[in-house]
């Protein structure tokens, strides 16, 4: 098994996303890249994923690059903040790291997201490669170039685009993965179903024994189509200017939730939540009837995202939406349904919409 997807600035591969079985082909791919053996590599990762792929990782790349570092924090979305990013340029200034050196953020999108921040402001940019360990960061966070930290709370607010100069993905480490990151990351699997591609939203509930399964055909099957669906967004749109909102469907309230749930609900769980409360305003403005809402609601159900949410104060929640950074002036900018599989930026709803929205799927 392996595959290689292209991702292009419209004209040239800027970098490809490598589906792998193993890290057996990491060194093979970093050498494809013209990177020399006297080059510093950095493995940056966390508490969970260290003890589990670190050696294996830094072992591979001793055999060809004669100084591989590694740099692990606590794992965890309170750890995506300033302070772990200043330890992470701290060790690399101690270590002499200049711009020809490279970091590898081994781990799930919270090392992607930070590593690939502090790669874009070290030395105002050094090289980063992603090899993604969650299904999320494999299927959405290492594709695209959104690097960040959380500030104050908020979610993503200090960031960059910033591209990875590769994305290696090893789809047997997650085997190791808990039950509930296979939830977390279905929760943006999902969405991408909903935005793109309805056939593929259909595919997903038929296969719902495979995937829970960790059927490996079946797991890179989706995997490849999702990354496929993404890879596709951010090719036309880098930076957000249009249709790359459209990712962010769920995202909305989801972010909003995830900022007053102090982070103990996962960002898929989150985005599942927003999702319910999108698909709900979309039916009510009469673009997807009542079966295709309880569809979408069976589907998040079936692997097990929740779909309501008791103790949030759904006016807290519309107040922390609002200072998401995704207003524009003093409208929400909201990702909506069509119908499933086709999305849209709405930016009419009035606060007494959103709060219904919101309290259907809050619940104080
Ligand atoms: N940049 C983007 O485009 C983008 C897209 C989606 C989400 N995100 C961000 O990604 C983050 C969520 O990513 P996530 O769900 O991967 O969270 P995460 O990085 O916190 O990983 C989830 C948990 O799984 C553990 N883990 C990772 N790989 C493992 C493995 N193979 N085996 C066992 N445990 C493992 C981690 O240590 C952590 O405890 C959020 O901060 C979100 O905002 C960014
Ligand atoms: O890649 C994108 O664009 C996305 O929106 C993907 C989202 O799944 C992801 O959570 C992203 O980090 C959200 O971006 P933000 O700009 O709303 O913080
Ligand atoms: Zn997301």
């Amino acid at each position: 098994m392996s595959k290689s997807i292209p991702v292009t600035d419209g004209t040239n591969v800027i970098y490809t996303i490598e589906l792998k079985k193993d890290f057996g082909d990491l060194c093979k791919e970093l050498i494809r890249l013209k990177i020399s053996p006297d080059q510093k590599l950095c493995i940056v990762t966390d508490s969970n994923v260290a003890p589990l792929y670190a050696k294996e990782v830094q072992d591979q790349l001793s055999a060809v690059f004669s100084n591989v570092f590694l740099h692990i924090f606590p794992a965890g979305e309170a750890s995506k903040n300033t302070d772990t990013v200043g330890a992470l340029y701290q060790f690399l200034i101690e270590n002499h790291f200049d711009r020809r050196d490279i970091l590898l953020a081994l781990g799930g999108g919270v090392v992607g997201d930070l590593t690939g921040f502090t790669a874009a402001t070290y030395l105002r940019g050094i090289d980063f490669i992603q090899i993604p360990t969650t299904l999320l960061s494999q299927v959405d966070s290492s594709i695209g170039g959104k690097t960040g930290i959380d500030f104050m709370q908020y979610k993503n607010m200090v960031g960059a685009f910033y591209q990875p100069k590769l994305v290696y993905m090893n789809l047997s480490v997650l085997h190791s993965l808990p039950g509930k990151q296979i939830v977390s990351g279905m929760g943006e699997i999902i969405k991408h179903g909903l935005i793109k591609d309805a056939s593929y939203f259909e595919w997903l509930i038929a296969h719902e024994k495979e995937i829970w399964a960790l059927d490996p055909e079946i797991l890179e099957e989706m995997i490849y189509i999702s990354c496929n669906i993404k890879r596709d967004v951010v090719e036309r749109d880098p930076k957000e200017q249009g249709e790359r909102a459209l990712l962010n469907f769920g995202h909305t309230i989801g972010h909003a939730i995830e900022k007053l749930s102090d982070f103990s609900l996962y960002h898929g769980e989150c985005v599942g939540l927003g999702i319910v409360a999108a698909s709900y305003l979309s039916m009510q403005l009469g673009h997807i009837s009542k079966e295709d809402f309880e569809k979408i609601q069976n589907a998040l159900s079936l692997f097990e995202l929740p779909t309501q949410m008791d103790g949030f104060n759904a006016e807290k929640v519309l107040s922390a939406t609002k200072s998401d950074k995704k207003m524009v002036g003093n409208q929400v900018k909201f990702i909506l349904l069509k119908e499933i599989g086709n999305a849209y930026i709405y930016r009419e709803l009035t606060d007494e919409q959103i709060l219904d929205g919101i309290r259907y799927v809050c619940r104080s």
